[in-house]
């Protein structure tokens, strides 16, 4: 993991931050993440009036990285209104999907971070390989 650059992937994520529509929460939320090419795909939450169509700025990145072909996530940054905003459950199981081995990042800013694995977060899950 130490080639990832982590605080440009920060860098990214707030800005992604930026342009959440949040009418409703007003919880603004921004991620940026790493493709195994050295991509990187950033996203912001989404709220809808209806509410649950409502998407994470965590999916809302991946979702954009997969649907231009990629599979497999390095690294992901996430920044959110709070004192380090963690991903939600979903967002983890959807993390499990496309980077089981990634290196998430939850950051308050590019020099204040912490680093996880997708294990700490979502111990004994349930992926792919259990299908087979
Ligand atoms: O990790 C998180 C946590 C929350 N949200 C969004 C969903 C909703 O728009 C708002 C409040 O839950 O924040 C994210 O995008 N990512
Ligand atoms: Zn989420």
């Amino acid at each position: 993991m130490d080639n990832i650059d982590k605080k440009y992937l920060i860098k990214k994520a707030l800005e992604a931050k930026k342009k959440a529509y949040v009418p409703y929460s007003k919880f603004r939320v921004g991620a940026a993440i790493l493709t195994e090419n050295g991509d990187i795909y950033t996203g912001c939450n989404i709220e809808i009036a209806s509410y649950s169509p409502t998407i994470c700025a965590e999916r809302t990145a991946i979702f954009k990285a997969i649907s231009e072909g990629h599979r497999n996530i390095k690294a992901i940054a996430i920044v959110g209104d709070s004192n380090f905003t963690y991903p939600c459950g979903v967002c983890r199981q959807v993390i499990r999907e496309f980077g089981k081995d990634a290196l998430i990042i939850v950051a308050n800013s590019e020099d204040e971070y912490r680093e996880y694995t997708l294990d700490e977060l979502l111990p004994y899950s349930f992926g792919p390989e259990d299908l087979n």
